[in-house]
């Protein structure tokens, strides 16, 4: 199955983001060529380079695109596909700059993308690929700890991110920082508790926000909880999988369908995303899964009935040509640029509310950050305010302990407390109270605009002029 192809007259995906960025800057009094300096691409940099593989050299195009160094350095995922283009890394590449700024991580925004089909290659061969594409970058500084600090996309993984912090560092071997040279790495390679799952976890973060103001849930015409309501996700890989799992097992929401590449699984009791995941895991896509009704253009299902539609695989996916026929009042844009400019109208008309991809998907690049300072700061993340944290801590617990032990309180500290309590401080807690908190005032600062100006009718509008803002005063204070 193909994706929705937007229709031939819609712009590309870069102009696309411009679009709606020319929609906010249009409600802002900034300098013409300020204005004109923040959406620009500064650079994009294509790289040919040859692999010898299977008895013969094959050729590689790739790219890494830097949209905004207002701060250094830049932050954006490498992608592995057969569609990834100039386009689309700078469209990527320009998200990543008002994503950044939305959820205050200090980075200018960058994206890099590699046209290939990971499923062709073995691993090794994946290994000599993506060190060779790594060594293509660091070399012109377009991975440095400083400079620049790639993180996974679309396709790549800790696997890819450990392969080309190894690189850095053979090529960097006096660097005392490189193991920040890239984020997403695994836990024995410099990673950080969490972050496989932080985009997910970041979806759930964010609707649990949006659900606990009524009011917002109201302007979906929703009830203000998530406990019960229908959610379909397109794409069950690292963000759509850890969202549909967070959501269905924490918050109590029911998952009625779910679309991959090769179609769709429809339950309207609830599917269960571990064991579908399994399943692909061991076919390579849904296809013959037992436990659901299968649909062949998993697409349609994009237009089914449901409270909450999770479009978390691919950008574009609707389009003018679907747009009328979606039926959920609340999209969540988990991928980069699942709706296009001219979806985006069609349903704002329709009164559909829209979580823009530069917040729910944040949680990627605000767990990176944590385990960039991680890596700059040489010590395990937590181990210092765990001795701060704990000492707190126990004061506490000796005087729970205290009256626990007094007969005539009549109440008694369950089995386990203390130690549990005392755990409370370690790097996952640490990692996912930031994260928390993070998507919180992030949700904040939209909403004040959302619902405080007249002229902002929608979140999407309302999170570009918060991130504009920022990068604006960037800039200034640069003296730009
Ligand atoms: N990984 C991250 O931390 C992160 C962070 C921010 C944003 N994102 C964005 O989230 C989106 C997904 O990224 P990911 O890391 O989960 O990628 P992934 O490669 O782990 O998963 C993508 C999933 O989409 C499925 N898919 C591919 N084509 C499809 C189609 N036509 N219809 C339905 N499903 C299809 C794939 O089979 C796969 O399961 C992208 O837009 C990416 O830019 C990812």
């Amino acid at each position: 199955m193909a994706a929705v192809k937007p229709i031939s007259n819609e712009p590309s995906f870069r102009k696309s983001v411009d679009l709606m960025f020319d929609r906010a800057v249009g409600l802002m009094d900034l300098p013409p060529g300020l204005k004109e300096k923040i959406r620009v691409c500064n650079a994009t940099y294509t790289v040919r380079f040859g692999v010898r593989l299977r008895g013969e050299i094959r050729t590689f195009t790739g790219y890494r695109s830097v949209h905004s160094e207002h701060m250094e350095p830049v932050k954006g995922g490498i992608r592995y596909s057969m569609a990834v283009n100039q386009d689309e890394v700078e469209a990527l590449a320009a998200l990543m700059t008002y994503k950044c700024a939305l959820v205050e991580a200090p980075f200018g925004g960058s994206k890099g993308g590699l046209c290939i089909d990971p499923r062709e290659w073995d691993e090794h061969e994946m290994e000599r690929i993506t060190r060779r594409f790594a060594y293509e970058l660091i070399k012109r500084d377009m991975i440095n700890p400083a400079q620049n600090v790639p993180a996974p996309d679309m396709g790549t993984g800790e696997r890819e991110m450990a392969w080309i912090a190894d690189q850095y560092a053979r090529m960097n071997t006096t660097d005392i920082n490189a193991r920040a040279c890239v984020t997403g790495k695994p836990l024995h390679a410099g990673g950080i508790a969490g972050r496989v799952e932080a985009t997910g976890r970041g979806v759930q973060y964010a609707l649990r926000e949006f659900f606990r103001h009524p009011e917002d849930a109201k302007a979906a015409g929703l009830s203000p909880t998530l406990e019960g309501k229908r959610v379909i996700v397109q794409g069950l890989g690292n963000v759509g999988y850890h969202a549909a799992r967070f959501l269905s097992e924490e918050d109590g929401a029911k998952i009625t369908a779910v679309i991959e590449h090769d179609g769709g699984l429809v339950d309207p009791d609830g599917l269960d995303p571990e064991d579908i995941r399994q399943w692909i895991a061991v076919h390579g896509g849904v296809t013959g899964y037992p436990g659901a009704q299968y649909v062949e253009r998993g697409e349609v299902l994009l237009e089914a009935e449901c409270d909450i539609l999770i479009p978390a695989a691919l950008e574009g996916v609707i389009n003018l040509s679907n747009a009328r026929r979606i039926r959920a009042p609340l999209i969540i844009e988990a991928a980069n640029g699942p709706i296009t400019s001219g979806a985006d109208e069609i349903l704002r008309e329709a009164g559909t509310v829209i979580v823009p991809d530069m917040y729910a998907n944040a949680g990627g690049v605000t767990v990176s950050y944590f385990e960039w300072v991680k890596n700059l700061s040489h010590i395990r993340f937590g181990r210092m305010q765990r001795r701060q944290e704990e000492s707190r801590h126990q004061l506490i617990v000796d005087e729970l302990e205290r009256l626990s032990a007094d007969q005539g309180t009549g109440w008694k500290l369950s089995p386990g407390f203390k130690e549990k309590y005392l755990r409370g401080a370690g790097e996952l807690e640490l990692v996912r109270s930031g994260l928390d908190d993070t998507m919180r005032e992030a949700y904040q600062s939209m909403r004040e605009v959302w619902h405080g100006r007249e002229d902002v009718s929608d979140l999407r509008v309302a999170a570009y002029l918060v991130a504009i803002e920022r990068v604006a005063q960037s800039y200034k204070a640069k003296g730009l």
